[in-house]
């Protein structure tokens, strides 16, 4: 890879404008793109992956960049390229100072580090993570989500076996594997382009995180039901819910957001599912959504949250999140779990699930709504994923951690409502009055 002296220039601007953290890093770099149509794919990989390796090791970095002169952003992106393109290449185009700086730089252990340097994260996260998962879990996941996510797929069983899209993608010159625990998945070598592929356009396949397929294994629509997505979004778990229903029943995807939702429109129709019926609502409490009270079987709950288990793709959330943002997440949370498990009939299952890592989130919110809903019971994650010989067991909630699973970070319960109390000839249907 060669490097242009322009592009440290590009990137440090682009940075300076990311680290106001007012809008989130994929959308400012997006907009940069879109605004610099001239540079090419690599460029543009070589320029956003150094803009997120700074937000990844912010915190090292501006440790580090306390040394060396020049522009503070300067160094920080230095910092960053010296991590995708590697010494050599930055070297050749950067003047001697600061050869001579990187040069210093790199004879640093980083192991010497403080820990807070090494660690990466805001105090707050750091402190409520290591009382979940100790040091060392703690330093273990810290490391992990220093690398970028690989490359998932889920094949769409509705028009390709997982054999015949790994031989597609083969074909195309794209190398990947099977993954240790969902059915479906694929994991790919590489960041490859997809989208011009014909098993891509003919949608053999979606791009979509392991761990985020589980979702739909926990739920485990059966063909026919009537099934709600409350938090559909762009539709990434519908389309799994959806195949696993082969198309029955019907599927509601739910979301506030009309834009999310019109990005799953074209997703559906490569899917070839008929059986979604996208609704936009304009809260929790619609009276859209009132008409389904008590008649779905089950019910997703992938709600809005912190994002704090998606750091390897998403290392500005970890800087952009706070004490505040988080207790404001939390009441939502509450709101729309109780709204959603008004739809479900008697015996209905609803998986409540995040990408957070976070107890205030998780574990929580599920204490709370059982303690006031005593219609609910709470399920065995790993019992159902068994039972679909998925052997998985983080206990009866599932919880997966990037360093231990390979996977973005996901917590989900399952919530069984249930059965409704049999009225016998002995019990008055109604009080004497
Ligand atoms: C974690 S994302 C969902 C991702 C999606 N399930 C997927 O797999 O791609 C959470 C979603 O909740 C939506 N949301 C926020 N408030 C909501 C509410 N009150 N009712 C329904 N959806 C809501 C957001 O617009 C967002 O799309």
């Amino acid at each position: 890879m060669k490097l242009h002296r322009f592009l440290i220039g590009q990137a440090e601007t682009l940075l300076a404008d990311v680290l106001t953290f007012t809008h989130p890093a994929d959308a400012v770099v997006s907009r940069f793109f879109r605004a610099h149509p001239k540079l090419g794919h690599a460029e543009r990989g070589v320029i956003a992956e150094a803009i997120f390796a700074v937000l990844r090791r912010r915190l090292e970095f501006a440790h580090l960049a306390q040394s060396g002169s020049g522009a503070p952003n300067r160094r920080l992106i230095l910092l960053g390229l010296m991590q995708t393109v590697g010494r050599g290449v930055l070297s050749a185009v950067v003047s001697d100072e600061e050869k001579a700086w990187l040069d210093r730089i790199a004879q640093i252990d980083p192991a010497s580090l403080p820990e807070r340097m090494r660690l990466n994260l805001p105090d707050w996260i750091g402190d409520t993570l290591r009382a979940e998962l100790g040091d060392e879990g703690l330093m273990q996941l810290a490391a992990a989500l220093n690398y970028p996510a690989p490359l998932d797929l889920r094949a769409n069983t509705l028009k390709a076996t997982r054999e015949q899209v790994l031989d597609a993608l083969e074909n195309a010159g794209i190398d990947g594997g099977t993954t240790p625990y969902a059915p479906e998945a694929l994991r790919l070598v590489g960041k490859p382009a997809l989208t011009r592929l014909k098993a891509f356009q003919d949608g053999w396949f979606e791009v979509q995180d392991e761990g985020s397929q589980l979702l739909a294994y926990l739920l485990a629509p059966k063909r026919g039901e009537m099934v709600v997505d409350f938090c559909a979004g762009a539709g990434g778990k519908t389309l799994a819910l959806g195949a696993l229903m082969r198309s029955s029943g019907r599927l509601y995807a739910l979301d506030v957001s009309e834009r999310r939702l019109a990005k799953f429109k074209p997703r559906m129709a490569r899917s070839g599912l008929s059986n979604v019926h996208p609704i936009v609502i304009d809260s929790e409490n619609d009276v859209k959504i009132r008409r389904l009270g008590g008649k779905i079987d089950r019910v997703l709950v992938d709600a809005p949250c912190s994002g704090l288990g998606t750091l390897r793709r998403n290392p500005d959330l970890k800087w952009r999140q706070s004490p505040a943002s988080l207790a404001e997440l939390n009441v939502k949370q509450a709101s729309i779990l109780a709204a959603a498990a008004r739809l479900l009939k008697p015996s209905g299952r609803l998986v409540y699930a995040t990408c957070s890592l976070l107890p205030a989130e998780n574990e929580a919110i599920v204490a709370a709504f059982l303690a006031s809903h005593p219609d609910f019971e709470l399920g065995d994650a790993a019992a159902v994923l068994k039972s679909q010989r998925i052997d998985l067991d983080t206990g009866p909630m599932l919880k997966l951690l990037p360093h231990r699973h390979g996977t973005d970070g996901f917590f989900a319960a399952i919530l069984q409502r249930k059965a409704a109390a049999k009225a016998t000839a002995a019990e008055p249907a109604s009080e004497p009055a």
